[in-house]
Formats: C-alpha cells, sequence, structure tokens
C-alpha cells in the first residue's frame, strides 16, 4: 500500500511493507537463505533468538539514557565528534545538520576505557564496562549473521566475510543517538533527525528503545517505516563494503530517521568495520564473465577518507565503481 502523507514533502511517499523478521534458531541452510533474500531484496532485516542477553542490552540502554540526560556542558566534555564523541545537531564533518545528540565511540577496549573517563568521571568503570560488554556480544554476533550469509552466498570457506571484523583493531565502531519527541504535532511528523545515508561499513545492527523513526528508501522517493517490533529484535542493514563484497548483490540501502510526535525515540548501532588496511573487493566467488567486477579494489582507509570528504547524503560508492561512466543497467 502507498499512502501520500500531507506533512512530508510533495514528493514523498510512504509504503506500507514489513521487512522479513528471521529467527536465528530455524534451521541453519534455511536461516542463510532468508538472509540472502532480504539483503538482496531490501537491504535491511531484523534478528530474533540473536543470543544476546537481555541484560547486556539493558545496561548499555540505561549508560545511554543517563549519558544524554546530563547536562550539555557536561556531554560536551566527550566531544566534539570529530570524528569520534559527543555531538549534537551536527553531523559529520560538512555541514549537515539533524534534531538529534549522539556519542559516537571506537570499539576496542583501550579506546572505550579511556572516552569512559570523559563521559562520567565518578564512575567510568560503569560506563566502560556496559560498552564492553554490548560491543563483545554485538561483534559475536555480527560474526555470526556475517558466516550464514557467506554460507548462504556458497562460499566455501564460511569465514570469507567474518574474519574481516574479527581482529580486535578493527575500525568498528558505537553510535548511541538520541532523538527528541517532535514538537511540530504532524502525525506522522515531518522533521528529519538524522539525514537519508548509506552506512559505509560492511554491516550495521541497529537496537532501538521500541520508538518508531527508522524508515528505508526502497524505490526513489517512496521510504518504508522498519518499525521497531518484536522488542527483543536487532535491526540489521548491509552497509556499502558488504555492496562492494558481494558485487552489487546485496544492497546498501539508504535509510533515515525521523523524529517521533509522543516520545524521545534512543538507537544503538554497531557499525562493523574491517580494519583501516583490509583491501576490499568483490568476492572471487561472484564474479564471471557476464558479472564483473563493478567496484574497483580499495582499501578500507580509502573509503573511510572519501566518506568523510562527502556529505551524509551523497553517494559514496559512484566514486569507486570500476567503469564510471557504464550505464548501471548493463550490468
Ligand atoms: C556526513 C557524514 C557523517 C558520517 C560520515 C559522513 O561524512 C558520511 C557518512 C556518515 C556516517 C553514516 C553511518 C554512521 O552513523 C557514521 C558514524 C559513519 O561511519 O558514516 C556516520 C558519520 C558520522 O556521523 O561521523
Ligand atoms: O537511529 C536510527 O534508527 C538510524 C541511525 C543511523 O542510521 C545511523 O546512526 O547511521
Ligand atoms: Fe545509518
Amino acid at each position: 500500500m502507498v499512502v501520500a502523507s500531507p506533512n512530508l514533502s510533495k514528493t514523498e511517499k510512504i509504503r506500507d511493507i514489513e521487512i522479513p523478521i528471521i529467527d536465528l534458531l530455524a534451521d541453519r541452510s534455511e536461516v542463510s537463505k532468508l538472509i540472502v533474500q532480504a539483503c538482496e531484496e531490501f537491504g535491511f532485516f531484523k534478528v530474533i533468538n540473536h543470543g544476546i542477553p537481555h541484560d547486556v542490552i539493558t545496561r548499555m540502554e540505561q549508560q545511554g539514557y543517563e549519558f544524554f540526560a546530563k547536562p550539555e556542558s557536561v556531554k560536551q566534555q566527550a566531544g566534539p565528534a570529530n570524528p569520534y564523541g559527543y555531538g549534537s545537531k551536527n553531523i559529520g564533518l560538512k555541514g549537515d545538520i539533524g534534531e538529534v545528540e549522539y556519542l559516537i565511540l571506537q570499539t576496542n577496549p583501550l579506546s572505550i576505557d579511556h572516552k569512559s573517563k570523559t563521559i562520567s568521571s565518578t564512575d567510568p568503570n560503569k560506563f566502560s564496562s556496559a560498552v564492553r560488554r554490548y560491543v563483545e556480544a554485538v561483534k559475536k554476533l555480527a560474526c555470526e549473521i556475517l558466516d550464514l550469509m557467506a554460507a548462504g552466498l556458497g562460499a566455501l570457506d564460511p569465514s570469507v566475510l567474518s574474519r574481516l571484523i574479527r581482529d580486535v583493531e578493527s575500525d568498528s565502531l558505537l553510535r548511541l543517538n538520541h532523538y527528541p519527541k517532535a514538537d511540530d504535532g504532524a502525525t506522522p511528523p515531518s522533521s528529519i533527525g538524522f539525514g537519508e545515508h548509506t552506512d559505509p561499513q560492511i554491516l550495521t545492527l541497529l537496537r532501538s528503545n521500541g520508538v518508531d523513526g527508522l524508515q528505508i528508501s526502497l524505490d526513489d522517493g517512496v521510504w518504508v517505516p522498519v518499525n521497531p517490533h518484536p522488542v527483543s529484535a536487532f535491526c540489521i542493514n548491509v552497509g556499502d563494503m558488504l555492496q562492494v563484497m558481494t558485487n552489487g548483490r546485496f544492497l546498501s540501502v539508504r535509510h533515515r530517521a525521523m523524529l517521533n510526535s509522543y516520545k524521545s525515540r534512543m538507537s544503538m548501532a554497531y557499525f562493523a568495520a574491517p580494519t583501516l588496511d583490509a583491501r576490499i573487493s568483490s568476492l572471487p566467488l561472484l564474479l564471471t564473465p557476464q558479472k564483473p567486477p563493478l567496484y574497483r579494489s580499495f582499501t578500507w582507509a580509502e573509503y573511510k577518507k572519501a566518506a568523510y570528504s562527502l556529505r551524509l547524503g551523497d553517494s559514496r560508492l559512484n566514486h569507486f565503481k570500476a567503469r564510471p561512466d557504464a550505464d548501471e543497467n548493463s550490468t
């Protein structure tokens, strides 16, 4: 169903589709198949029975709430976010703005401990242990999902994707976003919390506090809300690097977060990334003479540098095409 919303810009439409919910305890080969299908069709899916203990999630959420409830001057001690730390309204380094405050953390244990001291001077250990346990759990889940994807793609080596993010030196990030309640009275609200973009990394694992806001763009101009139910689910999305490694078979889909009219929203995103020197290219098993590489090979450091030199909504992958002038539909 497509419903035009009077409160969004005239060209915007909202479509009511439910993105797949995948039970990770179901038959392994069936799960692999469903994950591959979801990544090809939507670039997004939700997982339930993911094995992340409830208390690991609630402790992390509690630390997030406590942090965002602090006075602005205290939160700023963890900033500015250039690119890690606390930020408010300004997103990235190129002038993007949104109705959001956030905290971006590097996920290696040393850096978590170091940053925690600027976040809580009275009890830094409470914050750092909640983040460490959460990061350890979501990293394990990310590896499991990447292994299921590799199997579903027919890879002989099941860890061909997950080994990229396992290294302690991996460039993975944890981001906490806090969106205020919309005050425009519109239903659905028209204010953008976090503007449209794709995630540059390999895979994103997102939890939200049960409040709506995330939307994905499947076709030009049509937005699909991703509701946060079931509450125990994690929302998973393909990042730009996975689109490159699958030679365009999996989609790194544009998404955005809108404000909610009734409640403030908190989301926690784990961005699974490789090490800076990792070389990214299409998996050989997905290449054929009819399907040559869509992208040239590059390092994650090169891609990251390009990402930070561009605006939030820019298409970064276009800069890494193997044949920049080729017609997209001809491949
Ligand atoms: C405008 C920007 C913000 C961003 C870096 C970028 O230059 C382009 C990508 C943005 C993004 C989106 C996903 C993640 O939230 C993020 C941390 C990332 O790795 O890429 C953000 C960056 C950011 O907010 O610093
Ligand atoms: O808050 C959300 O639901 C989306 C956040 C997001 O897309 C991001 O942090 O990259
Ligand atoms: Fe995102």
